[in-house]
């Protein structure tokens, strides 16, 4: 039982829900039968199938995304490969970080649900929560009371858990004697356990490969071949929509933590000295909740709403760029029907940002399960395409004219050539390249070393004796402050990336618009909105001239009775019904019935294939169609 309520403020009770999108097939467990079967080892634990209902609603949001972002900003979109050579994510850093920490429970015996393995930041957490639950009341009554001091202590622990390392959680799971709540066991100390599934490519099976964790990657290496696609011109954004696989330790909270998601990626690519946008403006007044670091840090989890001019203006949002997606997020969810008053926006705690990362923020659903992150909304900075860069050699920048020549003032050596070569003979080029390779700071401090001491000892890799240094006297090394004319500006992007969980905003989305009719609990209603919704209105012969429409239909000639028919286009979240009976035969009259209020009209087929194509496309409403078809 949950804290949630519906749409009407009843109670959310996640049975009666979950018996309804398993009954209308919207999303099932896959491998089912085997699953079932005596014979089955395997384990289909955070695999989903997704039924006609829940296909129809999942390419509805993505085309919904697509329009919302792709089309509107002239993002280009790219479709790269799930499979992706080792050498790509372990320069990205996910070979060696993209881990969660895990405890193994290691007292063999009854198989828990969870399996041997949990994810340590939610074993805590989902101790701590019991704990309070039950200390506060809210699952017994008769459970000793918690005081006020542990209870504060508890919330504060909770409020920044993803703050955390391994060695943290460690102390909190000594500390706070936190076992394996379904047995009551102790469990060892977290170790990192990396997420992603690793397999070869080819029949050597020399080369490692890993399925994708995430779409950027292949979004990155394409930096180049877009920028020149987009004729040289900044900013701009690609986009990728594709399945993404993660090992999760434990998933157990249905579609919210599957091994298995579709992935919806922005990455817009900014000048890092230039993150204002075009377009902040229209988005400047958005109202957005938001739950800023300090907040958290206090132990508190009510957030603030500002504007998003007033958040970026505050510097609680990094910048413009940042802050004008973060308010076309707030736009997307609303326009498919999210429940606004469960939204919120919380910033990564220091700890928990990537380490590439300069400002985070997740657009946080509220669902039965609590407050889940939807949409990851990240300034990674210049991270991704510095790395993958100095790993190929490729040149990942941007080089602009200037719009006048400007003098540079910098540091530059300056090697003796002739003195060089006989003295440092096959060692020469070595110690050229790692001269060349000095940057600005390290030239300046070598100058006033030069000047003082008259010999300097350089770093250099790759010498015949196996020394890691050569020592270089002013004879043979200049260091000097010179003046250039520059014609062009270079640089390497910031990129900005929403990231968006197709399964996760579809799941929570199906639990925002969940209702039953106040006479009976079963009676349950889906209130999609029509841009959403995986059927418009069931019809007889009429489903043939609205699918020239373009609106999606389903028909429905069982012999069931009308109640029954309309019970299961409510559950299915049909906005709108169409029928067809012996008046219709007679006059070429239909009713067309609406969802949510469940008022009929009657009307000619005409005016009602009018008026539905009309509401779909947004330009009627039901109300102007109720004053026209009394
Ligand atoms: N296991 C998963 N199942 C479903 N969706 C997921 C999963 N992991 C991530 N996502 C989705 O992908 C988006 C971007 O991924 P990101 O790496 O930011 O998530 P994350 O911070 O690792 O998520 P979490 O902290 O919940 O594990 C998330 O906002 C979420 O919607």
């Amino acid at each position: 039982m949950t804290s949630a309520t519906t749409l009407t403020g009843h109670k959310f009770e996640r049975q009666f829900f979950e018996a309804v999108v398993k009954r209308r097939l919207f999303f099932t467990e896959t491998f089912d039968i085997y699953r079932l079967s005596p014979n089955f080892k395997g384990d289909n634990r955070g695999l989903f199938d997704y039924g006609p209902p829940g296909c129809a609603l999942q390419a509805n949001i993505v085309d919904a995304w697509r329009k919302h972002f792709v089309l509107e900003e002239n993002m280009l979109e790219l479709d790269c490969t799930v499979v992706t050579p080792e050498p790509v994510l372990q320069t990205s850093g996910h070979v060696d970080k993209f881990a969660d920490w895990m405890c193994k429970d290691p007292i063999k015996g009854k198989p828990t649900a969870s399996g041997d393995y949990l994810r340590a930041d939610h074993l805590i957490e989902n101790v701590l929560k019991a704990r309070l639950d039950r200390g506060t009341g809210g699952l017994t009554k008769d459970a000793p009371k918690l005081d006020q001091a542990t209870i504060d202590e508890y919330n504060n622990i909770l409020a920044k858990i993803d703050n955390y390392d391994g060695d943290g959680l460690a102390e909190l799971i000594k500390q706070y004697d936190i076992r394996n709540p379904e047995n009551n066991n102790e469990v060892l100390p977290p170790v990192p356990f990396n997420l992603m599934f690793k397999s070869t490519i080819g029949p050597s099976a020399a080369s490692p490969v890993y399925l994708r964790p995430e779409t950027s990657q292949g979004q990155f290496l394409n930096f180049k071949k877009l920028l020149e696609y987009n004729q040289g011109s900044m900013p701009f954004a690609s986009a990728s929509v594709g399945k993404s696989y993660r090992n999760e330790i434990s998933p157990r909270t249905g579609l919210l933590r599957v091994r298995e998601f579709l992935l919806a990626e922005i990455e817009h690519y900014v000048d890092p000295d230039k993150k204002q946008h075009l377009r902040f403006g229209e988005v400047s007044d958005v109202i957005l909740p938001l739950l800023d670091r300090e907040t958290q840090l206090a132990g508190k989890t009510t957030p603030q709403k500002l504007t998003v001019g007033q958040a970026v203006e505050l510097k609680i949002i990094d910048n413009e760029t940042l802050g004008y997606f973060l308010g076309r997020v707030l736009l997307f969810l609303q326009n498919i029907g999210v429940d606004l008053s469960k939204v919120r926006f919380r910033q990564h705690l220091a700890n928990e940002m990537a380490h590439y990362a300069c400002d985070c923020w997740d657009a946080e659903l509220l669902t039965s399960y609590g407050w889940v992150e939807c949409v990851g909304c990240a300034d990674r900075s210049a991270y991704d395409l510095t790395v993958h860069s100095k790993y190929t050699g490729a040149s990942l920048t941007v080089k602009e004219a200037l719009p006048e020549p400007a003098k540079v003032e910098e540091w530059q050596a300056t090697l003796d050539k002739k003195l060089v070569g006989p003295r440092f003979k096959k060692d020469a080029k070595a110690v050229q390249t790692a001269v060349e390779e000095l940057d600005q700071t390290t030239l300046e401090s070598l100058a006033t070393e030069l000047a003082e001491k008259g010999v300097v000892a350089i770093k250099t890799p790759g010498l015949a004796d196996g020394s890691t240094s050569v020592a270089l006297s002013k004879e043979l090394l200049f260091i000097a402050k010179v003046t250039r004319q520059v014609n062009t500006r270079e640089y390497t992007p910031n990129v900005i990336e929403p990231s968006f969980g197709i399964g996760r905003i579809l799941y929570s989305l199906l639990e925002h618009v969940y209702w039953s009719r106040p006479d009976a609990v079963e009676r349950a209603v889906l209130s999609l909105p029509l841009a959403v919704a995986p059927n418009k209105p069931i019809a007889h012969r009429i489903s043939t001239r609205l699918r020239k429409l373009g609106v999606a239909n389903m028909m429905d000639s069982s012999s069931a009775s009308i109640g029954k028919r309309y019970a299961r286009d409510d559950e299915l979240g049909t906005p709108l019904s169409v029928t067809v009976d012996f008046d219709t035969l007679k006059y070429g009259s239909v009713t067309l019935r609406e969802r949510d209020t469940m008022r009929q009209v009657r009307g000619p087929e005409d005016d009602v294939v009018r008026a539905i194509k009309g509401m779909v496309d947004g330009t009627d409403t039901w109300e102007q169609v109720l004053n026209r078809m009394p």
